[in-house]
Order: structure tokens, then C-alpha cells, then sequence
């Protein structure tokens, strides 16, 4: 049983290292500028604070993934098509993909690229923050994937791992419920601070609410209706994300359970000048939207403001300024 992480970044040294300090044998290909912070070894820490470490057996080669029974994708989404380019000629007959991934369309993109293999949809629900070769789990959540034969051979030494991963017949409304919460990205990248002092704020949160309910209009005319994988409804956290303050403390205080250090991963790529996910997140809901006949201003909004910040135009709003903005594109 040998799994390979393509893609070895925030998600995939976490994942992948989790599995190689309880037992499994994992292999790592990423950059080779992430190679030289974590090749003498990475520590992985989880929610409570316990940390476990190992040296992953890291290479910017991509034939490693020949001998992987089990090869997890976790590059951003713009990488998909040009790793299932890379994995094709690569794979042994039998491997089985697995994509980590935010977005709806992560696992159908590999798919196309790779017909002849079984690509499984998977989604992780927690935040994990790397400093230096530091991989820091930042808030609560699981890994979720579609039911499959494969997990009779993993499920153990993920469970091993302290990463069950749950498996969902009802896998598109489970990404639909996390392009949900995926929708606060922008607006944690766009704010420049960590999430939970953005969503400490209320406007960011009325932010949040705007683009949260429009997305729920695109996705309950297109016919999906987003799994519930918080403790309260999708469409009761998008109403309560406007309320007061102290009233939002009380009522989403669970929301407001993350180590203060999270930031989201479209923040990291922003920090780094790196393209982000946004066209694959906000940008899906636009998408959505048009094959639904509608549209949607506040995430094309949004789309466009990450665009911009891209490219060192206006790349950190206060709250007040945002909603603004985002109030005028619905005008
Ligand atoms: N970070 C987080 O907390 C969370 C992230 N996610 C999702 O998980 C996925 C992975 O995110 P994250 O781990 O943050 O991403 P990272 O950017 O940290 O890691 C991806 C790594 O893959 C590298 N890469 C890209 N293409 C290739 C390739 N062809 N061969 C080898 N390496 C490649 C990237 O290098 P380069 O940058 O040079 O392209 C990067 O180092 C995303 O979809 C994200 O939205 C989901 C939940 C939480
Ligand atoms: C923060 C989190 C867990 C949810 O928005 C995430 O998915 C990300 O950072 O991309």
C-alpha cells in the first residue's frame, strides 16, 4: 500500500505526513523550493496542540507516482489539468486517484484528464497553516470522500493517521456546502488579517452574508441543495454571519473557534503572489449562475477585486469598504 501526495503543499505535507509518521508509506512531489524547507523533516500539529514529526520522502519528480497504489492530488485547482497531463503516461493500471481539493469541479477535471483511472472526490474541512516546516492544523473539520471500494484498503491508516475520512454518498452537496464557506476566501484575502479576526468584524461578515445568500439563490435554481456539515444550516449561518457582535459571538461561537494564526489558503496565495483559486470558487458561482440564467454580481465582484489584488491593485479592503463595494455591484 503506497500512497503518493502530488501536489506536497499546505494540505498534502499534512495529510501525506500524518500518514507516513503512523505507518504508511508516502511518497512526496512538489517544488523544489518546498523541498528545501521540509526535507530535513516537517512537524505536523494537530487542533489540541500535539505535535508529531517526520521526514517526508520528498521529490520534484513526478515519477514517483508509478508506484502509488494510491496518489492524493493537492495542488490548486488551476494545476489540475496539467497533473492529470502528467499523471497519465505515469499511473499504474490499478492506482487510484484522490483529489483534496476546495471547489466543485477538482475531481471531474481529473477525471477528464484521466479516463482510464478511478479518480475518487475528496474535500478537507480544516485549515492548515505552514510556517517554515511547521504544518499547524488550524481549525476543526474532516476529510470527506465519495463512497468507495478503496477505502476498504485506506480508511484504517487515515483513521490511524487521526484523519478519518468520511465517506459520503452525497458528495457533490458536500463540495457545494463547502464552495459555501470557501466563499469567505476572498474576502479573508481581500481583509489581509487572519480569519478570525476578519470574522470577528461585522462587515466582513455582512460580506460574507451577501455573497453566501446569492450563492444559495444560484445553487437552489440550479437544483443542488449544499449538504449541512455545520452545526446550523447553510442557509441559517448566512443570515446569522449579519448579526450584531455580541449576538453573533453567542450564536456562532463555534465559527469563531479557530486558532488565531488561520488565514485561508487564497490569503496565503495572495501573501505569496501567487494566482489564486477564486476564478474555481467565487468564479464557480458565477458560472452556476449563468448556466442557471441568473446572475451573480457579488461574487463576480469579488472575482474581480481578487484579480485586481493579484495584481497589487488595491489588495487589502477594510470591512466597511468591501461591503461598499460589494453592496454597489448588486445596485
Ligand atoms: N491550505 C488550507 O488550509 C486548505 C486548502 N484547501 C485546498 O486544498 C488544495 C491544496 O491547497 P494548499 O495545500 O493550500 O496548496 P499549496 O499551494 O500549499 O500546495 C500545492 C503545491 O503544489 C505545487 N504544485 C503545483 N503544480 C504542481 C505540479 N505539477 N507538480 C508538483 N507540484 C505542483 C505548488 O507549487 P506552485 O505554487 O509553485 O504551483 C504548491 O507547492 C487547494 O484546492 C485548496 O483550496 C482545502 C482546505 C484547507
Ligand atoms: C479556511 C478553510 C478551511 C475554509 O474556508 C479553507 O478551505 C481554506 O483555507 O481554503
Amino acid at each position: 500500500m503506497t500512497i503518493c501526495v502530488f501536489g506536497a503543499g499546505s494540505i498534502g505535507c499534512y495529510v501525506g505526513g500524518r500518514l507516513a509518521a503512523t505507518g504508511t508509506t508516502v511518497s512526496f512531489v512538489g517544488r523544489s523550493s518546498m523541498q528545501e524547507q521540509v526535507s530535513g523533516g516537517i512537524r505536523l500539529v494537530d487542533r489540541d496542540g500535539q505535535s508529531l514529526e517526520v521526514t517526508p520522502a520528498f521529490t520534484t519528480d513526478p515519477g514517483v507516482a508509478h508506484d502509488a497504489d494510491l496518489v492524493i492530488v493537492t495542488v490548486k485547482s488551476a494545476a489540475n489539468k496539467e497533473v492529470a497531463e502528467q499523471l497519465r503516461p505515469l499511473l499504474d493500471e490499478g492506482a487510484v486517484v484522490l483529489n483534496l481539493q476546495n471547489g466543485i469541479h477538482g475531481g471531474s477535471d481529473l477525471r477528464a484528464g484521466l479516463p482510464d483511472h478511478r479518480v475518487v472526490t475528496g474535500m478537507v474541512g480544516f485549515n492548515v497553516v505552514r510556517d517554515g516546516a511547521t504544518f499547524q492544523q488550524t481549525t476543526a473539520g474532516d476529510i470527506m470522500a465519495a463512497t468507495d471500494p478503496v477505502w476498504a484498503m485506506y480508511a484504517d491508516a487515515f483513521a490511524t493517521a487521526g484523519l478519518p475520512v468520511e465517506q459520503r454518498s452525497d458528495m457533490d452537496a458536500v463540495l457545494h456546502a463547502k464552495l459555501l464557506l470557501n466563499l469567505n476566501n476572498a474576502i479573508n484575502a481581500l481583509s489581509g488579517m487572519p480569519l478570525r479576526a476578519e470574522l470577528d468584524i461585522r462587515d466582513f461578515r455582512r460580506c460574507l452574508s451577501l455573497a453566501q445568500q446569492e450563492a444559495l439563490r444560484v445553487m437552489a435554481r440550479s437544483g443542488t441543495a449544499p449538504a449541512k456539515l455545520t452545526a446550523v444550516s447553510p442557509t441559517v449561518m448566512a443570515r446569522a454571519l449579519r448579526l450584531p457582535d455580541p449576538l453573533f459571538r453567542r450564536f456562532g461561537g463555534k465559527v469563531l473557534a479557530i486558532d488565531p494564526a488561520a488565514r485561508s489558503s487564497m490569503a496565503d496565495d495572495l501573501a505569496a503572489g501567487r494566482p489564486t483559486e477564486v476564478d474555481w470558487i467565487n468564479g464557480a458561482v458565477v458560472d452556476l449562475a449563468s448556466e442557471a440564467g441568473m446572475k451573480a454580481p457579488v461574487n463576480a465582484r469579488l472575482v474581480a477585486l481578487v484579480h485586481d489584488a493579484e495584481r497589487a491593485i488595491h489588495p487589502q479592503w477594510t470591512g466597511s469598504d468591501l461591503l461598499a463595494a460589494l453592496r454597489s455591484a448588486v445596485e
